[in-house]
């Protein structure tokens, strides 16, 4: 069965100054989701916020009722070390730790009890955040391979599985940028090969955009500015989610 449409769009172009007012807005006009940009100025040329202000928002936006539920917070951790925040996240709210691919095989200082080993395999990441009680995302920059899933996707141990897929269609970092349809293969061949997977794209998604990302095979849809900035967001998240349901055959 195709996955359901998941529209989460992220609060980075939301306004800054009234989040907690914005995030439970959004969530009012009918969005599933929120995306939660996480930023450290090293893994990403830019900085956003911490646990301290998630745990803020999280007091505005009525915690899931079950796993993938509405007002999860899907939070997209493009940092340098994801192992050490992963506790920290979970008390700060977050329902989906979701981290880059590229970033699991930092070296730099991990948690005090990864210390040992150098480097964090995804697989042993993806099952400490489930032993943490949240799902588990993995995310690829467009100069990463579909290719370096399939191993991960297929760990004989289901806990070492990734919930979810993120597939940037930016370099990640700032909101507003193009859509890079070239990303699109690497969704086609993961829905080809996982028809009940969450695959979600993330970095220029709006009406413009969305029927090729639909049609590759996209559930999730990450929208910012195209949420944010229109002047009737609810009628932006409904359009996108009938995007997704069409090439799910429900329309
Ligand atoms: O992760 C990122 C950017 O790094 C995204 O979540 C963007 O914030 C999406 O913004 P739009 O492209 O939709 O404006």
């Amino acid at each position: 069965m195709a996955p359901k449409a998941i529209i989460a769009p992220s609060i980075l172009s939301a306004d800054f100054a009234n989040l907690g007012h914005d995030c439970s807005k959004t969530i009012s006009q009918g969005a599933d989701w929120l995306h939660v940009d996480i930023m450290d100025g090293h893994f990403v040329p830019n900085l956003t916020w911490g646990p301290p202000i998630v745990a803020k928002i999280r007091g505005h936006v009525e915690k899931p009722t079950e796993a993938y539920g509405k007002g999860t917070f899907d939070c997209h951790m493009m940092i340098a070390e994801p192992k050490k925040w992963v506790k920290e996240f979970k008390k700060a709210g977050c329902d989906l730790y979701c981290f880059h691919y590229e970033a699991a095989f930092s070296t730099a200082a991990e948690s005090p009890e990864a210390k040992s080993d150098k480097k964090t395999n995804p697989k042993e990441l993806i099952k400490y955040i489930h032993d943490q009680g949240m799902l588990a995302g993995i995310a690829l920059k467009p100069a990463t391979s579909v290719d370096v899933l399939w191993e991960i996707l297929e760990s004989e141990d289901p806990k070492e599985r990734p919930d979810m897929v993120l597939i940037m269609t930016v370099e990640p970092g700032f909101g507003g940028q193009k859509f890079m349809a070239s990303e699109l293969p690497k969704v086609q061949e993961l829905r080809k090969r996982y028809p009940e997977l969450n695959i979600e794209v993330d970095g220029g998604l709006g009406p413009s955009t969305i029927d090729q990302a639909a049609d590759a095979g996209a559930n999730v849809i990450v929208a910012g500015s195209a949420v944010f900035g229109a002047q009737d967001p609810s009628e932006v998240i409904a359009l996108l989610r009938e995007a997704v349901e069409k090439r799910n055959g429900k329309l």
